[in-house]
């Protein structure tokens, strides 16, 4: 979209951010809680450069650019060793920025593309050469037009011989209607921050429960404990030295590390999309998952063993 002056925000290369868009957190805090060696940030984007990776013209919001060199300095200053980019909607499905940056990783971040009921065998084994090992369908209303079910079984069915899994990125109140679907996905299911609970809810009540037993109930499921500035309502920010963030989302993310430790990732999701309210310091971020794994055991798992088995498979 060519810059016309009439849209409120910032332009970035050639188009203008959202109206309401907040920018990545610059210069943010070192962290006090050590990662593990080779922990990794299962969860992270890249946006263009716009310029040089233009956005969607079908995506719902234009973001800030938010570059791989950019991404690749906050994993070297939050003390991670290795980055999992997940295609953001922005770029549809043209992973050309997402496939760039992961070359330029040197073998140090693995991706999750979007593609098309109609991506050829040949696409696939390029993405995969690249370091792409999943595909991510969304189901969230404000970020894409709904895909067929039967589209994304045709894809699932073209994937599943590369070994590859599916993202999957929903809300709660969808869970009841998509569980059939969602259970009859014969890859590895990774399922996007918990699910994206409303943690003015019950921890322990029915909503929950529900994906709880969707975890029980399919072994092949996982979850990121991710992005509790987005699911948290009641505070505290990751701002201005706060220790013990998003306190009402800990729960939550409590009991899903301590009763699948095996089947759970953690991500800063940087550059953080959407967030309307307020951006939290990455540093601050890396300090709120001691809250959520309590023991050196459930961090190796979640930030280091987990990641690399679904992600590292073949070693290195
Ligand atoms: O909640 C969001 O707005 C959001 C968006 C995207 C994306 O646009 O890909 O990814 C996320 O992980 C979260």
């Amino acid at each position: 979209m060519a810059h016309t002056g009439i849209e409120h925000g910032v332009t970035t290369g050639d188009f203008t951010k959202s109206e309401g868009w907040l920018d990545w957190y610059d210069g943010p805090t070192t962290p006090t809680f050590r990662l593990p060696a080779g922990a990794v940030d299962a969860h992270c984007h890249v946006f263009g450069p716009g310029e040089q990776f233009p956005y969607a013209p079908e995506r719902k919001y234009t973001p800030c650019d938010a570059s791989a060199e950019q991404l690749f300095a906050l994993r070297d200053h939050l003390g991670f060793d290795r980055n999992v980019i997940v295609q953001a909607t922005c770029h549809g499905a043209d992973n050309t920025a997402l496939v760039d940056a992961l070359r330029r990783s040197e073998g140090r971040a693995r991706g999750v593309a979007t593609v098309r009921r109609d991506v050829t065998d040949e696409q696939l084994a390029e993405l995969h050469e690249a370091g792409v090992r999943g595909v991510r369908f969304n189901f969230v209303k404000r970020l894409v037009d709904r895909v067929p079910t039967d589209s994304l079984q045709e894809i699932v069915a073209k994937i599943a011989p590369l070994g590859w899994h599916v993202v999957i990125y929903f809300e709660a109140e969808d869970l009841p209607e998509l569980y059939d679907f969602f259970s009859s996905i014969t890859t590895d299911v990774v399922v996007d921050h918990m699910g994206r609970p409303d943690v003015t809810k019950d921890p322990n009540g029915p909503e929950f429960e529900l994906f709880l037993r969707f975890m029980r109930e399919n072994q092949n499921v996982w979850t990121k404990v991710s992005c509790p500035e987005r699911l948290s309502v009641s505070g505290p920010r990751a701002l201005d030295g706060e220790q013990h963030a998003y306190t009402d989302v800990v729960p939550f993310a409590r009991r899903v590390v301590e009763e699948f430790p095996d089947r759970v990732l953690w991500g800063t999701d940087w550059p953080h999309p959407n967030l309307k309210d307020h951006m939290p310091d990455d540093g601050l971020l890396v300090d709120y998952i001691p809250q959520i794994a309590t023991t050196p055991d459930l961090q190796q798992k979640l930030l280091v063993d987990n990641p690399r088995r679904l992600y590292w498979q073949e070693g290195a």
